[in-house]
């Protein structure tokens, strides 16, 4: 072998395998597009980042990767010649090939590792890249329209989509650069080898016929009946994975549900059918872990079985040609070699069955997910008009998602220095009416005219995000410069003065907080943030009448302009409002003037 001449003859083998494969990847990605399920599946979740006018960078790394993993191919070409020549030279005691041969393997060695590294690195890069898009796409889709509490009107809205934005987007990247890098040169190094191997082989005997290169032959039946029973025994595997990344996700959100909900759960002593709870969900994933076990190890076994099987075949058939001196020592392990890789790349899809189970299952729950936020974006939306200050209903109804009408055809306003109490049984609608108005309730006819921002709406249950008790008072707003000044005044002013020298502090206080602190803590983002319009849904519920009456008084004397929305039982609340609505059931209501 002239190893002067492989230089330009392994650029021409690289150039063309990779033209060829690039043609081919091109077109039978097309066609899998068109007839499969899972590509297309592939190409809804990625088909523009791998567009050449929108993101040429992202082409030309793929194809800098391809061409690095065919060169791979090529170098274990050269490490199949290399072996046949070292060999040879061994058998006939060829001291000066021996050493010439060892400079040979030092070079490629070499350019063996350059090569994987870079390509480890490009792979990489590759994939961190690919992840940040997706998930920046997914996450903005989530958030946007409020789709991720939107999602939950939704009859079969998609279980844990923290574990799809956070997990399967990694997996996705990862397993299709690792699936289509694996097929593509476990195809073109099937092809070299089996050149090479056409080479060596010569004439089998089997049951008194002569086929002439029947090793080829043999290796090719060998792998496709392998292949076939592989796919048979590993099906399952598919509906297996899916089932363990779901089931795991629950036994992670009840986890979770037992720290969020720590306070509850202990008042109520409930340990014991929390516990029962998480032991059947641990159950459940326990038991398809063993599943798997099962079935992996029908299916392992048998790979186990077929790899140790093509050790020892090709010696075997090629034992006659070798004793009969038509074959030297070198020809004989080049043989071995090149069966070994090519039975390798031509079980590929055998050996990465798992993973093909793992990636199918990937692509169900990620386009699943974005099914349910086109969906989630589908349903209908209050026709909210944002105009200056006000905030006014016309022809508003409201019903439940199953058509229950709960407010028909109301119409009011609310003036600068208005407060409207709504009031009504429980369950009649007045805080679906206060969800409509705030944009979220889909199941909503007529017209809402509010302002644009300015506008603040409090719940029951107030929220306070992580972090330090002054960004939680300043909340959905960003703290302005003298931040510490208005809150430390504000606290004060709303009965927390206790809790002026922990502004700074970072502990959990949604749960430290009383309830009845966590709706102070509401009055004053009322002050701090000064809307014009705010709308309370029983924000005072856990206030005793006195602290009531304050939190109101405050709002309104500080605030005389301010819009006001409330629903309140009491009627001490009658003082501080002007106008009271009355849901009374099955769509009917009045309004009067508390003046
Ligand atoms: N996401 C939902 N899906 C189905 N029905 C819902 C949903 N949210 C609310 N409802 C139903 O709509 C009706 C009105 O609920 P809403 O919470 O508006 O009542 P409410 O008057 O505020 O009650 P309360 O005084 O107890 O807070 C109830 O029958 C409730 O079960």
């Amino acid at each position: 072998m002239d190893w002067t001449k492989e230089l330009l003859e392994s650029a021409l083998w690289v150039g063309s395998a990779f033209l060829i494969s690039s043609l081919l990847l091109v077109i039978i990605g097309f066609i899998l597009i068109k007839t499969t399920k899972w590509a297309a599946q592939f190409w809804q979740l990625s088909g523009h980042y791998f567009n050449p006018v929108k993101n040429p960078l992202t082409v030309f790394t793929f194809a800098f990767i391809l061409l690095l993993s065919l060169f791979g191919v090529r170098i274990s070409v050269l490490f199949s010649n290399w072996y046949n020549v070292m060999y040879s030279a061994l058998q006939k005691l060829d001291e000066h090939t021996f050493w010439v041969q060892s400079v040979v393997f030092a070079v490629l060695a070499s350019i063996h590792i350059v090569r994987a590294l870079l390509s480890y690195y490009l792979q990489q890069r590759f994939t961190i890249k690919w992840r940040e898009t997706l998930n920046n796409t997914l996450l903005d889709r989530w958030m946007a329209k409020k789709n991720y509490y939107r999602l939950y009107y939704l009859p079969d809205a998609a279980d844990n989509p923290d574990q799809r934005i956070q997990q399967d987007i990694l997996s996705f990247a990862q397993l299709s650069l690792e699936l289509v890098l694996g097929v593509i040169s476990s195809m073109v190094s099937a092809v070299a080898f089996t050149i090479i191997l056409w080479n060596l082989s010569g004439e089998i005997q089997i049951l008194g016929f002569t086929i002439d290169r029947g090793m080829v032959f043999a290796l090719f039946i060998y792998v496709l009946v392998a292949t076939v029973f592989a796919f048979k025994i590993g099906r399952p595997l598919i509906q297996l994975n899916f089932l363990n990344e779901r089931l795991n996700a629950n036994y992670r959100y009840s986890l979770i549900r037992v720290r969020e909900y720590a306070d509850s759960i202990a008042v109520y002593a409930g340990e014991k059918i929390e516990q029962n709870q998480l032991a059947q969900r641990f159950t459940n994933v326990i038991n398809n872990m063993w599943d798997i076990v099962h079935r992996n190890i029908k299916f392992q076994g048998f790979n186990f079985f077929i790899t140790q099987t093509s050790a020892i075949f090709p010696f075997i058939l090629q034992a006659p040609r070798y004793f009969a001196g038509k074959l030297d020592l070198g020809g004989m392990v080049q043989t071995a070699q090149a069966f070994g890789n090519l039975s390798d790349n031509l079980s590929f899809f055998r050996n990465a069955y798992d993973s093909f189970a793992q990636y199918r299952a990937v692509l169900d729950r990620l386009t699943g997910f974005q099914y349910n936020l086109e969906q989630a974006e589908d349903l209908p939306t209050p026709n909210i008009e944002e105009q200056g200050d006000m905030i006014r209903l016309e022809n508003v109804s409201v019903s439940t998602p199953d058509g229950r009408c709960l407010v028909k055809n109301v119409s009011l306003e609310v003036n600068e220095g208005e407060a409207l109490l709504i009031q009504g049984q429980t369950g009649s609608g007045k805080t679906t009416l206060l969800r409509a108005m705030a944009g979220l309730w889909p199941y909503c006819e007529g017209k809402i005219i509010r302002p644009s921002k300015d506008i603040l709406f409090i719940s029951q249950n107030t929220y306070i995000p992580e972090g330090r008790l002054l960004d939680a008072l300043f909340y959905p707003d960003v703290i302005p410069d003298n931040a510490e000044v208005l809150a430390k005044e504000v606290l004060h002013k709303v009965s927390l003065s206790h809790l002026i020298d922990k502004l700074t502090q970072e502990v959990n206080w949604s749960s430290v907080l009383s309830t009845g602190e966590k709706q102070r803590i509401a009055f004053a983002r009322i002050l701090l943030n000064q809307p014009k319009v705010a709308v309370l849904d029983e924000a005072t519920a856990a206030l005793d009448e006195g602290l009531e009456y304050a939190m109101y008084k405050l709002i309104r004397e500080t605030l005389p302009q301010l819009r006001l929305v409330s629903i309140g039982h009491r009627s001490t609340l009658y003082t501080h409002h002007t106008a009271l609505l009355k849901i009374e059931g099955k769509g009917q209501w009045t309004i009067q003037s508390l003046n």
